[in-house]
């Protein structure tokens, strides 16, 4: 009888199938099973080489084919298919077996299937997985949560398969219940926000300085090598040197609709349930929404009669003023991230270690990046930081920015180029650096219209106005 096999894959498409790679060239043996078996058979005959790997047809086969406990990574399309497997997986397995969905599924979703699961003896982690077809073969970020202790037997194998950076595993346990598939969920919105943000810098560069697509390339290489490195900036430069057939760059042929799964749409939901203002994210949301309507805007650009802003050099202080205008924004959309997985932690119990979001992100996952090396820093200096804009570097390197990203959203406004997420992420900032903002007229048209009370800044208590009886005030709640 062969060795039996220390995890299985089930799920073989391009996430699933790489991550079993990956597992069985780190030398575990690595069960598979896929629900049409041409996949596994394709798996098996173009990589079977590459280490110890145990082919099923049934699942029954690729149960018994598993070491006790037994632990089984599920890849499949989030939401119904998931619960499917689960289903069909549950009568077969024996208490203390682990379930590892490491698919993008809603947070809400596992942290219903882990109780689900706990009900029946079985041990459930939702394990966010970051990095793509490459990184799920050659390390990918893990957020792992759900079980303690299912983590805790399966780290030995997790930390082999997940990236390293300075020796430090991408992988650790973020919390019970759902909180790994959350913090995955705000990793996929800061990704959002960080292409919008890119594809915002492209277009103003593009726009307002007419630069073809490899010299916009070469501004991206250039800017990899400072603070905005980071693997986003260095594939836009990749993407956009690319060219197509026929000699002509890439992305000037790619239509220019963005498509989404819906990670990044709730992401935003979440940010409104718990009144977190994740504006960037949520901008970065819209702006895909709005690029999906192209007919009607092609519709409403005949009937304006759009005309291209006037020819401007591309001077090298121009571009650094993008370029400046990025980091800050990209500065706050990471800022809003972290600040909504601390919103997230106190609201479910959860106790995430926030320098230890940023540690995992360093390596293998999309948004991967030299600023994760601060972030961890400043969480490291102050676990409870309310935001990252109040840790002394990022505030002066924000501010030390802000002139330059003025002037680029002034130049955006002025010549029609939409920066919804470079002006949105400057509104925040600037309604985050004023004590006193307009609310107190917000508060008083309530108090007018629906005798919602007010507070004032002179007395305590809480006030009405009798607008409507004379106008006098009354203290309603002291
Ligand atoms: N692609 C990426 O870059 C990333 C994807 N993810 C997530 O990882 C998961 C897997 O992604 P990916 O590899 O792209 O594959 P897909 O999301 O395209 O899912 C395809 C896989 O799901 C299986 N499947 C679908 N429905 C069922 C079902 N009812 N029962 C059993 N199996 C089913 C398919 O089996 P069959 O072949 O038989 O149809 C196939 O193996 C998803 O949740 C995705 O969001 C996470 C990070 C990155
Ligand atoms: O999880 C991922 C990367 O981290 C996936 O690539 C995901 O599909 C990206 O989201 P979308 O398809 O909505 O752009």
């Amino acid at each position: 009888m062969p060795e039996l096999a220390d995890i299985g894959v089930l799920g073989l498409a391009v996430m699933g199938a790489n991550l079993a790679r990956n597992a069985a060239r780190k030398g575990f043996g690595v069960a598979l099973y896929n629900r049409h078996p041409e996949r596994t058979d394709e798996l098996v005959r173009e990589h079977g080489g590459e280490g110890r790997f145990l082919p099923s047809k049934t699942l029954e086969d690729f149960v018994a084919s598993l070491a006790r406990p037994r632990a089984i990574l599920v890849m499949v399309q989030a939401g119904k298919a998931v619960d499917d497997v689960i289903a069909e997986l549950s009568p077969l397995l024996e208490a203390d077996d682990i379930v590892i969905d490491g698919g993008n599924s809603l947070f809400t979703d596992t942290a219903r299937r882990c109780k689900a699961c706990a009900d029946k003896g079985i041990r459930f982690l939702g394990m966010g997985v970051s990095g793509g077809e490459v990184g799920a073969l050659e390390g990918p970020s893990m957020m792992p949560g759900g079980d303690r202790s299912a983590y805790d037997r399966l780290a030995p194998i997790l930390d082999r398969m997940a990236a390293s950076v300075d020796g430090t595993p991408c992988c650790v346990y973020v919390g019970p219940g759902g909180a790994g598939h959350y913090v995955k969920m705000v990793h996929n919105g800061i990704e959002y926000a960080d292409m919008q943000l890119i594809a915002e810098a492209y277009d103003l560069m593009k726009s307002l300085y007419g630069l073809d697509a490899p010299a916009l390339a070469g501004i991206f290489s250039e800017w990899k090598q400072g603070d905005l490195d980071s693997y986003l900036i260095e594939i836009t430069a990749t993407v956009l040197r690319k060219t197509d057939a026929g000699g002509q760059p890439l992305v000037d042929v790619i239509l220019d609709e963005a498509e989404q799964k819906g990670t990044g749409r709730w992401t935003a939901q979440s940010a409104l349930d718990l009144g977190v203002p994740l504006t960037a994210i949520t901008e970065a949301v819209y702006a895909r929404a709005l690029s999906a309507q192209r007919a009607r805007r092609a519709e409403v650009e005949r009937k304006i009669g759009r005309s291209p802003p006037p020819a401007r050099k591309a001077g090298a202080a121009a571009i650094a003023a993008v370029r400046d205008a990025l980091y800050a924004s990209k500065v706050v959309a990471y800022a809003q991230g972290f600040e909504q997985m601390a919103a997230a932690s106190a609201e479910f119990g959860w106790d995430l270690k926030l320098a230890d979001m940023a540690t995992i992100w360093r390596g293998g996952c999309i948004i991967r990046a030299r600023l994760l090396d601060r972030i961890r820093a400043a969480y490291d200096r102050d676990p409870k930081l309310g935001t990252l804009l109040l840790d002394d570097d990022f505030l002066s390197a924000v501010t030390m920015a802000s002139d330059a990203w003025r002037a680029v959203v002034g130049l955006a406004v002025a010549n029609g180029v939409p920066a919804p997420a470079f002006s949105s992420a400057l509104a925040y900032f600037d309604g985050l650096g004023r004590a006193r903002g307009p609310a107190n007229l917000l508060q008083g048209l309530r108090d007018y219209f629906g005798a919602h009370t007010y507070r004032r800044l002179d007395k305590p208590g809480r006030f009405h106005t009798l607008w409507s009886e004379g106008g006098a005030e009354v203290q309603v709640d002291r």
